[in-house]
């Protein structure tokens, strides 16, 4: 897996790592050289009072340390560039990807495992490309190239090489088995935090409403408790392997030097061979901390690499069509065809054979008991949700046939939980049309009822607004909601209870004013009051998913007993807390 990510997403950077391969080759291949030369000037030089010979020979390896230090520096840099460039094409890939998901997708994962996925995730990669590349030459070439020069230098002690390598690689092996299911574990962990920590963020109002602080506390004590103990069971791994790997090349320098320093009593060999054996003795095992160092990532990486492949290789369950239709004049026609929808993994439909018309220039409104499929029902419009059986037609053409950008632009949502992005109110009402003139927004303001307090903002249009729109009223978040829906001059507006956070003026205001401004176009509206939805020219009652009756507000009250039963509850609610219907 962390293969197959690593050879898709490094082929943009292939001048890079070829960089990386050479440079660290010709640093390594000098690193080699130090320990052999040091060895000769001792041996021909110091031993002998060659001064000239240690000038020349000094001399050269002075240049030789000079251009492994040139080379390390390049690599390293080459390296850098490779890891970060993969780093951002990762996330940017991931990105475009979880912009692709439905609803449906998204909670498969769960935004905080997918925010994990986009950055954690990401990182781990990273590093392990940064190191990886340096380490992948250095390492084994300091291994090989270390074992020949020790040999070279003395093949008597050479014995010693071969039985610490593989004394390292059995425990290597062992610690790295057990550490790789708990990276796992430990990745979930994060996501874990990441959702206590974005529930307890966006949530905060409602848990010091409710003085849930120490319950939220221990919630997220406890998460991060899970994941300290995932971490303290990795460390204390971890901690295991480096006293290890110390006491090995403790245990080979006090080898090398008892029996070497025999050897040189015995005249085998010279004291500056056994300096240079003992140097390429420690080159070694510095490789083979290295590859540790690999072995500690790797599966990590892999865990990582793994997590993020998912993401990369979930097939959206909308799809945009191959081959968009023409998309015909926007008039604004909608028609349901013996709709039926089923949210994942539920038995029941959450709605059965929807089947209406919404013709352009009239409203069609939506009642019915609280989750009787009042939001399902318009999210088909936008084609947030795509129906299981029958299909949605916008001016004759399934939406299915629709590019989306094409139907985006027809559609003004106002979602029943209006959100607003972090920037200004300008930014948030261009959303839906970049090139609107500041004109064009004081209008849609004007009509959305939010003008007064938009001018009354310090700073008007730019006035900056929080992620969410935290920082604006409810009232206030919903009023800017609708103006973004006109800013867009869609040809079908869909309202989704969009006025419940408006007192009973204000709604009628904001109804009388957008009547001229959506007069040519088709109004789908979800309305919990029926005094805001009387004047529709054509009521859909909705119970269980079903439309039970339809008609005008006259029609349904003559006809319609659910209708009826909705009217007589809203007038006494309405009578015991002096309101009007
Ligand atoms: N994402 C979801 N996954 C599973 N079931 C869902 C999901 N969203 C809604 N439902 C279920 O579908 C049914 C209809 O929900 P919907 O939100 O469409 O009702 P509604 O009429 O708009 O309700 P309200 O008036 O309270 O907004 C409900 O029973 C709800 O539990």
């Amino acid at each position: 897996m962390l293969l197959r990510l690593l050879r898709t997403s490094l082929r943009p950077y292939i001048p890079w790592v070829v960089g990386v391969l050479v440079f660290q080759l010709l640093s390594t291949i000098a690193t080699l050289y130090l320990p052999s030369l040091n060895a000769r000037i001792i041996d021909n030089g110091v031993t002998r009072g060659d001064t000239d010979y240690i000038w020349r020979t000094g001399s050269v390896m002075l240049a030789v340390a000079l251009a492994q230090v040139v080379a390390a520096v390049v690599a390293v840099w080459c390296g850098a560039r490779t890891a970060i460039g993969l780093g951002r094409d990762l996330r940017g890939s991931v990105y475009r990807r979880v912009a692709t998901f439905s609803a449906r997708e998204v909670g498969t994962f769960g935004a905080p495992s997918l925010i994990t996925r986009n950055t954690n995730d990401v990182q781990q990669v990273q590093m392990l490309t940064l190191m990886g590349l340096n380490f992948m030459v250095m390492a084994p070439i300091m291994c090989v190239g270390g074992i020949v020069m020790a040999v070279r230098e003395d093949a008597g002690l050479s014995w010693l090489v071969w039985v610490s390598i593989p004394v390292m690689g059995v425990l290597l092996g062992l610690v790295v088995s057990r550490l790789m299911p708990w990276f796992r574990v430990m990745q979930e962990r994060i996501d874990g935090i990441n959702g206590v920590l974005r529930e307890q963020i966006t949530g905060i109002r409602v848990i010091r409403a409710f003085v849930k602080e120490p319950f939220e506390t221990q919630r997220f004590q406890r998460a991060n408790q899970d994941l300290t103990d995932i971490s303290l069971r990795i460390g204390a791994l971890f901690v295991l392997m480096f006293p290890v790997i110390n006491m090995v090349m403790h245990l080979a320098t006090a080898a090398v030097l008892w029996f070497g320093g025999h050897r040189v009593d015995q005249g085998q060999i010279e004291v500056g061979a056994l300096t240079a054996f003992l140097q390429y003795m420690l080159q070694i095992l510095m490789a083979v901390m290295m590859a540790t160092f690999m072995f500690m990532m790797v599966p990590r990486a892999v865990v990582c690499a793994e997590r993020i492949t998912e993401v990369l290789d979930t097939e959206p369950s909308m799809h945009p069509p191959r081959r968009p239709a023409t998309a015909p004049r926007p008039k604004g026609r909608v028609q349901f065809r013996d709709v039926s929808f089923r949210y994942p993994g539920a038995e029941e439909p959450v709605l059965d054979e929807i089947d209406f018309s919404a013709e352009p220039g009239r409203t069609v409104a939506v009642v019915g008991a609280t989750g009787s499929g009042k939001t399902t029902l318009v999210s088909l419009i936008p084609r947030l949700l795509d129906p299981v059986r029958g299909e949605v037609l916008l001016d004759g053409v399934p939406l299915t046939e629709y590019a989306p950008e094409d139907l985006a632009g027809r559609i003004g949502l106002v979602p029943q939980r209006p959100f607003l992005f972090s920037g200004t109110v300008a930014s948030n009402l261009r959303f839906g049309r970049e090139d609107a003139t500041d004109e064009e927004l004081w209008e849609a303001l004007r009509v959305a009822q939010a003008e007064d307090f938009v001018r009354e903002m310090p700073q008007g249009l730019d006035s900056p607004v929080s992620q969410g729109g935290t920082n604006v009223s409810g009232g206030q978040r919903q009023r800017l909601s609708i103006a973004r829906a006109l800013v867009a001059r869609p040809s079908v507006y869909v309202f989704d209870d969009s006025f419940s956070a408006l007192d009973v003026a204000t709604d009628a205001r904001l109804r009388a004013a957008l009547h001229p401004v959506t007069r040519h176009a088709t109004v789908v509206t979800v309305a919990q009051r029926i005094s805001s939805i009387t004047d529709a020219d054509l009521i859909l009652v909705l119970e269980h998913g079903r439309i039970i009756a339809r008609g005008t507000h006259e029609e349904l009250v003559a006809h319609s007993e659910t209708y009826r039963e909705i009217v007589t509850s809203q007038l006494s609610a309405d009578q015991t807390t002096g309101g009007e219907l």
